[in-house]
């Protein structure tokens, strides 16, 4: 029986259409910002997901919990894994509609403990697009790709323009996030920041 009763997505939705420059299947999507403690190389403590574009609407995020991301003793605290969720969620999102948008609303199912030193297979698919509502769910598994669902997310991400990011953060942040983006487009990598 879901834990989750209401229905999902909960509204009429629209099929979310991959964008055609989205990164293809197999493709490792990068750091989006070096200092975001989901996915950045700058924070030590931070979870350093991981993530590749699967078939379809999917992306696949690997996220394994260190000492730094304790509850209770030798557990994961619940609160981390479900950034680790916001960021698989949101990289998701980002990554194959190429379009900003933050996170509304996010709700977390937690079925098993997480130890720490365990690894999280989180698969995130695309549910639907409602207007600027994007709805987008996520199974994670321990230590394997079918070994047993231990957190399951749902969530609304809205569609945002980018004077979200410029007017409400940080310019400094945003001009490195810039100079990245140059970076990889004269190295002809792929990327999303705008
Ligand atoms: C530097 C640029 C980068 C560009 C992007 C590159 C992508 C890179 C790739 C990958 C990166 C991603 C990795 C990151 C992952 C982490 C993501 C996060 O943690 S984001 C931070 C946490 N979230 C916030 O801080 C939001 C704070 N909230 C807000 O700013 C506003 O509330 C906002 C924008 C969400 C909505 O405000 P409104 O005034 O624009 O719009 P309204 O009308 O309120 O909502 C629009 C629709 O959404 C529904 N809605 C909004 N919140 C809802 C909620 N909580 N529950 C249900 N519905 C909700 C509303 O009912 C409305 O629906 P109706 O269109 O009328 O049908």
């Amino acid at each position: 029986m879901s834990r989750i009763s209401q229905p999902w997505p909960p509204v009429e939705v629209e099929p979310a259409t991959v964008h055609p420059e989205a990164p293809k299947q197999g493709s490792h999507l990068g750091i989006h910002f070096g200092e975001c403690f989901g996915c950045g190389d700058e924070i030590e403590a931070g979870l350093h997901l991981h993530s590749t574009v699967g078939e379809g609407t999917t992306v696949y995020s690997k996220f394994t919990v260190t000492s730094a991301h304790q509850g209770a003793p030798g557990l994961a605290h619940g609160g981390l894994l479900a950034c680790a969720f916001d960021e698989a969620l949101g990289s998701t999102v980002g990554n194959l509609l190429r379009r900003p948008a933050v996170t509304g609303k996010l709700e977390t199912d937690f079925l098993r403990p997480v130890p720490v030193g365990s690894t999280l297979y989180i698969a995130t698919k695309l549910d639907g697009i409602a207007g600027r509502k994007i709805y987008v769910s996520a199974d994670g598994r321990l230590d394997a790709e079918d070994g047993p669902v231990a957190v399951r997310a749902r969530a609304l991400f809205v569609r945002v323009e980018f004077e979200h990011f410029s007017t409400h953060g940080d310019p400094e942040a945003l001009q490195k996030l810039a100079a990245a983006h140059e970076k990889a487009k004269r190295a002809r990598e792929w990327d999303i920041n705008p």
